[in-house]
């Protein structure tokens, strides 16, 4: 059987500051981005359906996450008190895990030019 991987993206807005960069850094004053999210999932290509998964799946699985960040100050949300994109990348990545057995990888870019990949766990 043929295994490949399949992505879905995503995006949010969402407020954050960074609290531990040094004394004078920009991201230390509260300000927002246009997050971008890429989900992986990774499998075999059912030879009936002819898919690893259906899109839709991965956007059900990713739904309550994306919930709890849109249009809100990371900063409060537990496990985000140091909002960078790699802690995010983690955070996003213990939420989904459960319920995304086959996630293999991803992506946040935080603006056009940053971002990060997280191949877990
Ligand atoms: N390794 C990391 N470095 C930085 C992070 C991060 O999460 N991980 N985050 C920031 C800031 O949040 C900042 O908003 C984004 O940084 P930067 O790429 O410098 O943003 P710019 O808009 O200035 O990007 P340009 O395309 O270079 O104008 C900082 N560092
Ligand atoms: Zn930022």
């Amino acid at each position: 059987m043929v295994a490949m991987e399949i992505y879905k993206e995503f995006t949010f807005e969402a407020a954050h500051r960074l609290p531990n960069v040094p004394e004078g850094h920009k991201c230390a004053r509260l300000h927002g981005h246009s997050f971008y999210v890429r989900i992986y999932v990774d499998g075999p290509v059912d030879p009936d359906t002819g898919w690893v998964m259906d899109f839709y799946e991965l956007k059900v699985a990713f739904k309550p996450i994306l919930e709890r960040l849109d249009h809100y100050y990371l900063n409060d949300i537990p496990g985000l008190e140091n909002p960078t994109s790699e802690n995010l990348s983690r955070w996003i990545w213990q939420a989904l895990k459960p319920d995304l057995p086959l996630l293999s990888k991803l992506e946040v870019k935080e603006t056009c030019t940053s971002g990060c990949i997280y191949t877990g766990p």
